[in-house]
C-alpha cells in the first residue's frame, strides 16, 4: 500500500485496476536480413493488427463522441492501406536486405518531411496522420504495447504521466472510472475535461507513472486529492463509504435543480457552466445550469485531422443553442495553443507556448480560419441567445480587429440572404493583466466582460498554470487578483455592461463569497459544481459581504484572505 497526494481535479471515488497510459521505447535497431520474404511477412501482420485495432477504436469513437471526431482514425486507416507508403518498404526491404523496422522508419520519414515541406495544409496534415500510424506498427514489430484508451473495455483508472485534451476526448466514461497524472494542475485542460466527463482525478501527483504498476489496484479520491496504490481492505471500505456519501450529498444538492440562484437577501446571480462540446449541454441540464458561461469552441478543432469546416461547426453552435433554448450561451472563439495544440496546424515550436502565438493573435493572422467560425456562429445566432466572447485579448485594438471582422462577415451573409440575429452581444475574455487594468476602457466599447482567472492568475502572477513546482504561486485568493477582479466589475457596472467570470475560482467555495460581494453578476463552472455553488450562495448575505470589501482588498496575503473568509462563512 502506498499514498500519494496531488491536485483534486474532479470530484468523486474512483476504485479499479491501473492502466497506465504510456508510449513505449520505439527505438529501432537497423539490421541485414539473410529472407527479405520473413520481413514482409512481419510487416503484413503489423500492418494487420495495427488495422483491427484502428477499426474498433474507430467505431468506439463513432458511439461514443460521434461521427466527427472517428474521422481521424478512418485518415489512419487509408494510410495502412495506402499501396504509395507500402510498396516502397516493400522495395527497400527486398532492395537493401534491411529489417521491416528499419524500412518503415525511413520510408515513414521521407513521406513526413516531403508532406511538412508542402506549402498545402491538407498535405502537411497527412504528415501527421503517417507518424502517428507509424508509431502504432512499429510498437507491434518491436513487440511492445502501445495504449489504446478508446480500446478499453473493463473498469479502469487512468495512470499517465499527463493527458492531453484528445487523450482525454478519448476515455469511454462507461469503462474508465477516474485517472490520475504526475503534471498538471487544476486549471490544466485535461483537468477541466474530468470535469465535465464528470470523472474522478486527481493530477499532479509528481511520481504515480513509476509507483504504479499495470493491473495494481488504486483508489483516486478527487475530492481531497489522495491517490492510493493496493489499498488495504480497511482502505477499501472506507473508500467505498466515502463514495456512497458523495452520491447521497448530490442527491441533496439535486434538490435546487430548478431554483433560482439567490443569495439570503436576494440578490440574483447566474450561475452558468463551461463546456466543451455539444455533448457536455446534457451534464448542464442535469446540473440545473441557467445558461453556459464559457464554450470553449477549441475542442471541435482537436482529435481530428483537419479543420473543421464551416457546415460542422454550425452544426455543433446550432445543436448547442437549440438545447439552452432562450438561456444564454456564451461561445469563445477559437483559443488554441498555450496546452492546446493542433497536429494538423503546424505552428513553429516557441519558447513560451503560453505567451505566444495562441487565440485571438492567431486568429487575426490567419483570417480564414477566424472567418469560418464566425460565419459558422453568425448563422447558428438565430437558434437561441448567442453571445460571442474572444479570448485573450491584451489591447483595444485586437478587440476592434475581431469586431470588424464578425460585422464584416454579417454584412456578406446579409447580403448572401442569410437570416443572422441583430441581438448578439459581443464581448471579451478578461485573462491578461494590461486588459483587467484597462478594463474602463474596454468597458465603453465591449457589450460584457468575463474573467479568464486561470490564464490572468498565471499572467499576474508569473506562474505557469501546468507546472505543480510554482503551484504554490497559484493563487486565486492573492489581494492583486482580487483588485484585478474588482476593477473589471467595477468598469463593467460603471458603463452599464455586465461582468461575469469562467475560469476554475468561479466555483470555489472561498471565492465564491468574495465574488458575491463585490458584485460579480454571472459565475460560469463545471457542470458538477453548479449545485454546491447554489446551495451555498442561498446561505451567503450580499449585503454583508459587500461591506467586507475594502477591508479585503487591501489585505496583504492570500492566507490573510482566505482565514478571513473562512471565518466569516463557518468554512
Ligand atoms: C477560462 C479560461 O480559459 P482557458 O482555461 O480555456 O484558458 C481562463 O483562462 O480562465
Ligand atoms: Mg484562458
Amino acid at each position: 500500500m502506498s499514498n500519494l497526494r496531488g491536485i483534486a481535479a474532479s470530484s468523486g471515488i474512483a476504485i479499479a485496476k491501473v492502466y497506465k497510459l504510456a508510449v513505449p521505447d520505439l527505438t529501432i535497431e537497423q539490421k541485414t536480413v539473410e529472407n527479405p520474404e520473413v520481413e514482409i511477412n512481419r510487416l503484413s501482420q503489423a500492418l494487420e493488427v495495427s488495422k483491427q485495432e484502428l477499426e474498433i477504436i474507430k467505431e468506439n469513437a463513432k458511439k461514443s463522441l460521434g461521427d466527427e471526431h472517428a474521422e481521424i482514425f478512418s485518415a489512419h486507416l487509408l494510410v495502412l492501406s495506402d499501396p504509395e507508403m507500402i510498396h516502397p518498404i516493400h522495395d527497400k526491404i527486398k532492395s537493401e536486405k534491411v529489417n521491416a523496422e528499419a524500412a518503415l522508419e525511413e520510408t515513414a520519414n521521407m513521406f513526413i518531411n516531403m508532406f511538412k515541406a508542402m506549402d498545402n495544409e491538407y498535405m502537411r496534415e497527412r504528415a501527421a496522420d503517417i507518424q502517428d500510424v507509424t508509431k502504432r506498427v512499429m510498437a507491434h514489430l518491436l513487440n511492445v504495447t502501445f495504449p489504446n484508451p478508446a480500446l478499453i473495455d473493463e473498469e479502469v483508472v487512468i495512470v499517465a504521466e499527463d493527458l492531453t485534451p484528445s487523450d482525454t476526448a478519448q476515455l469511454n466514461k462507461q469503462f474508465v472510472k477516474g485517472f490520475t497524472t504526475n503534471i498538471g494542475g487544476r486549471t490544466s485542460h485535461s483537468a477541466i475535461m474530468a470535469r465535465s466527463l464528470e470523472i474522478p482525478a486527481v493530477v499532479g501527483t509528481k511520481t504515480i507513472m513509476s509507483d504504479a504498476k499495470e493491473n495494481d489496484l488504486i483508489i483516486v479520491d478527487g475530492i481531497d486529492g489522495d491517490v492510493i496504490l493496493n489499498p488495504t481492505e480497511e482502505q477499501i471500505t472506507s473508500y467505498k463509504q466515502k463514495h456512497a456519501e458523495f452520491e447521497k450529498q448530490k442527491e441533496i444538492w439535486a434538490q435546487l435543480k430548478d431554483e433560482p440562484t439567490i443569495s439570503s437577501d436576494n440578490h440574483h446571480v447566474e450561475l452558468v457552466a463551461n463546456i466543451g462540446t455539444p455533448e457536455d449541454v446534457t451534464g448542464v441540464v442535469n446540473n440545473g445550469g441557467e445558461g453556459v458561461g464559457l464554450y470553449r469552441t477549441e475542442f471541435l478543432y482537436m482529435g481530428k485531422s483537419k479543420l473543421p469546416t464551416e457546415e460542422e461547426q454550425y452544426e455543433a453552435y446550432k445543436s448547442v443553442l437549440e438545447q439552452m433554448g432562450d438561456k444564454p450561451v456564451v461561445v469563445r472563439t477559437l483559443d488554441i495553443g498555450g496546452d492546446k495544440e493542433l497536429s494538423y496546424l503546424k505552428l513553429p515550436e516557441e519558447m513560451n507556448p503560453f505567451l505566444g502565438f495562441r487565440a485571438i493573435r492567431l486568429c487575426l493572422e490567419r483570417d480564414d480560419i477566424f472567418r469560418t467560425q464566425l460565419r459558422a456562429l453568425l448563422r447558428a445566432s438565430v437558434y437561441g441567445n448567442l453571445k460571442i466572447m474572444f479570448p485573450m485579448i491584451a489591447t483595444l485594438d485586437e478587440f476592434r480587429q475581431a469586431k470588424a471582422l464578425l460585422l464584416e462577415e454579417k454584412d456578406n451573409l446579409k447580403s448572401e440572404g442569410t437570416v443572422v440575429s441583430d441581438d448578439i452581444e459581443i464581448g471579451i475574455m478578461v485573462e491578461i493583466p494590461s486588459t483587467a487594468v484597462i478594463a474602463r476602457q474596454f468597458a465603453k466599447e465591449v457589450d460584457f466582460f468575463s474573467i479568464g482567472t486561470n490564464d490572468l492568475i498565471q499572467y499576474t502572477m508569473a506562474a505557469d498554470r501546468m507546472n505543480e513546482r510554482v503551484s504554490y504561486l497559484y493563487q486565486p485568493y492573492h489581494p492583486a487578483i482580487l483588485n484585478l477582479v474588482n476593477n473589471v466589475i467595477e468598469a463593467a457596472h460603471a458603463e452599464g455592461k455586465w461582468a461575469g467570470m469562467c475560469g476554475e475560482m468561479a466555483g470555489d467555495s472561498i471565492a465564491i463569497p468574495i465574488l458575491l460581494g463585490l458584485g460579480l453578476d454571472e459565475f460560469s463552472m463545471s457542470a458538477t459544481s453548479i449545485l454546491p455553488a447554489r446551495t451555498q450562495i442561498r446561505g451567503l448575505s450580499k449585503q454583508e459581504l459587500a461591506s467586507y470589501k475594502e477591508q479585503l482588498l487591501s489585505m496583504s496575503t492570500a492566507d490573510e484572505v482566505e482565514a478571513f473568509i473562512r471565518e466569516k462563512t463557518n468554512q
